[in-house]
């Protein structure tokens, strides 16, 4: 069977999900608004269009007739999905679950006003003035968020009203897209977080990833680790609020489901409908088929006959510090001469500050002190620098 795929974003996720996809002999066309993004370099064709323009996309689904259209990112103009859908084209994992996603306030009121899900407490604004009410009646500390951004860009955390009105300007200086509103929720202060991966499938129940534990720095993930440490109850909890949500968004796919683990009890925090960053840490052999693998396999309906750990891993990111074109890294040698250890380069034509450039993969027995495999993780990563 070669299906035909419209991959909507293109970034170090889409180039692994094109690798596997490659793999059976299946077409990708990868899409994204640079030339030269990751996915592209290992994808039958292109194209460069800016995907929160609606009839740019209509234009190329139309052009490509694609049988799946698979998003790798939020910011598109997911509303058109539905057309899509209507002329037969199965949007991944559905038009919902990428409309409802591409926006936090959609998929926040479906968890917790529609599924009843925890989440930490929140209020939304539309200005500096409805922001200073909505912290007042959340309360401080508090975390503001662009209703549209990802890998924490525009997110601060405020303390005190002197940080309010600097907020405001962080987030509206990182929101995506056409959206002036922002999401306020109280701060959790969580012992741990992590991403339950759980895989929906168009025949044969949900299935669950063993837990990914994960390290955040500004808002984006720094280390990655599987599998986390949960304990009984809470990991339920997570499945039974996972099963649910992915429920109400329907389709075949992963989902990366976000979740804190505190005092209190487990929090829902957002979730991904596609494979997560931190999932990466599965390239680290840690299960029998990998995030992007499966992926694929629900999204083609292929069985997937059960998901194991198969060791211990880590994963942990090679950031860019500077601006700049077509980087070059030292340090491969010293990185490829470490014991049960491997990495991804990306390709990114192009830096800036945090821009995630490649991540160092860390692997051991399954048993083995995960925080020991994490420690090398990081050390890995710390080898490679760019010029
Ligand atoms: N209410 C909160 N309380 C405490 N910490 C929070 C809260 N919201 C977010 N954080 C911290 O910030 C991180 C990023 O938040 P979130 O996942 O909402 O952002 P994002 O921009 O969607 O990131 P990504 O797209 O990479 O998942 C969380 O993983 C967590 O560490
Ligand atoms: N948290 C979401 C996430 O990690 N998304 C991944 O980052 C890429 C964008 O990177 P860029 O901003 O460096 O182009 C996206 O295309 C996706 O692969
Ligand atoms: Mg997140």
């Amino acid at each position: 069977m070669n299906k035909k795929f419209l991959l909507l974003g293109s970034g170090e996720l889409g180039k692994e999900f094109v690798i596997a996809a490659q793999r059976i002999g299946q077409t990708v066309i990868a899409v994204d608004s640079y030339a030269g993004a990751p996915a592209m370099q290992v994808a039958h064709g292109f194209e460069v269009i800016n995907m929160l323009d609606g009839a740019a996309l209509d234009a190329i689904v139309a052009k490509h007739r694609p049988d799946f259209i698979v998003p790798e990112i939020e910011a598109i103009r997911t509303e058109r999905f539905y057309d899509y859908e209507r002329q037969g084209i199965t949007v991944v994992p559905s038009a919902k679950a990428a409309n409802f996603t591409m926006n936090r306030k959609a998929i926040r009121d479906l968890a917790t006003k529609e599924l009843g899900l925890r989440t930490a407490n929140y209020r939304y604004a539309t200005s500096e003035a409805t922001l200073q009410q909505a912290v007042s009646e959340v309360g401080m500390p508090c975390v503001v968020k662009p209703l549209m951004s990802s890998s924490g860009k525009g997110q601060s955390t405020i303390k005190s009203e002197a940080d309010i009105a600097r907020a405001w300007q962080y987030a509206m200086e990182g929101s995506r897209g056409d959206v002036v509103e922002v999401i306020v929720e109280a701060f959790v202060n969580f012992e741990s977080e992590i991403t339950l991966l759980t895989v929906t499938q168009h025949q044969g129940p949900t299935l669950f990833c063993p837990p990914i534990g994960h390290r955040q720095e500004r808002g984006d993930y720094q280390e990655s680790w599987q599998p986390a440490l949960v304990n009984v109850t809470a990991l339920e909890e997570a499945k039974m609020m996972a099963g649910k949500v992915t429920e109400a968004l329907g389709g075949a796919g992963i989902f990366g489901v976000e979740f804190f683990l505190a005092k209190d009890g487990v929090y829902f925090s957002e979730l991904s409908p596609r494979p997560h960053d931190t999932g990466m840490v599965t390239l680290a052999g840690t299960q029998n088929f990998n995030e992007f693998e499966l992926h694929l396999r629900a999204i083609l309906g292929l069985p997937i006959s059960g998901i194991h750990l198969e060791r211990a891993g880590a994963s942990a990111v090679i950031l860019a510090h500077h601006t700049g074109e077509q980087p070059t890294f030292s340090g491969l040698a010293a990185i490829a001469s470490l014991p049960k250890t491997d990495f991804r380069l990306f390709g990114k034509p192009s830096t800036r500050p945090y821009r995630r450039m490649g991540v160092a993969l860390c692997y051991d027995d399954a048993g083995t002190d995960i925080a020991s495999v994490v420690e090398r993780a990081k050390e890995a990563a710390a080898k490679v620098t760019l010029d």
